[in-house]
């Protein structure tokens, strides 16, 4: 069992050309912990995850996932096994392609990419997360199809199936009805525990995200704020 911090920012500063969006940032997400971020719109809680993800190069400071110092492109090969990922809004294209299908490519690039067929593991894998987040029932559906709640499942399944240790979720409730909201809140509560998983979650409500976090954050003015901690 890991120990420590998943996600540790030392005084980073991160923005767009030269212009600074976050200043100053310290901020741990310990191993196993679920962390909430709250803030205004542009206050930079996306900017935030582009930093953890590497796809912003930090103007200072010093990034660590579980120890490891991946600042400015190091290790990201490494980076991408540990990190799943779920985008606000994501759907998968206008394209028609399968529930099983979209979910296996979250795995392209690291067990099978052009030259190598997907394995029996890849869609054991598969299958077993679409399990998880309930869409076993629907894999040849055309994800055009889909509905809001269902989409969010189906992105949180693609970035499940490389077996991340923490995920990145930005909004994911965001525009669902109260009983889609539920499901994935269900949804999100189990593959936390099934998983082992360290969550840090962007989100707007905070009820929503003292329901589902053992703490809650604020971002505002380039700076990150301690809010409120609840026990779980
Ligand atoms: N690619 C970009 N180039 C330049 N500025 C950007 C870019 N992306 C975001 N910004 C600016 O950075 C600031 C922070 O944006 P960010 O998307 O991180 O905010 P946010 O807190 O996630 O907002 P929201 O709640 O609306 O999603 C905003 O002022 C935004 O206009």
């Amino acid at each position: 069992m890991l120990k420590g911090n998943a996600i540790e920012l030392t005084n980073i500063a991160v923005g767009y050309g030269d212009t600074p969006i976050l200043r100053g940032v310290d901020f741990k997400v310990k191993v196993g912990e679920f962390v909430s971020i709250l803030g205004e719109n542009g206050a930079g809680k996306t900017t935030l995850f582009k930093s953890i993800l590497q796809i912003l190069p930090l103007m200072s400071g010093k990034i660590k996932i579980f120890d490891r110092e991946v600042s400015n492109g190091r290790d990201n090969t490494w980076l991408r096994s540990q990190i799943g990922y779920v985008p606000q809004r994501h759907n998968q294209g206008n394209f028609p392609i399968s529930v099983f299908d979209a979910t296996l490519l979250g795995r392209w690039g690291s067990s099978f990419s052009y030259f190598k067929r997907p394995s029996a593991e890849d869609k054991e894998i598969t299958m077993e997360i679409l399990n998880t987040v309930d869409l076993s029932h629907m894999l040849q559906h055309d994800c055009r199809r889909l509905s809001g709640g269902q989409t969010q499942r189906l992105n949180i399944a693609r970035a499940l199936v490389r077996k991340p240790k923490i995920l990145l979720l930005d909004e994911p409730t965001t525009h669902l009805d109260a009983e889609a909201q539920n499901k994935l809140d269900i949804t999100i509560a189990s593959i936390r525990k099934q998983y082992d998983l360290s969550i840090l979650m962007i989100s707007h409500n905070q009820s929503h995200a003292l329901k589902l976090s053992n703490r809650v954050v604020h971002l505002s003015k380039g700076k990150i704020h301690p809010g409120l901690g609840v026990a779980l």
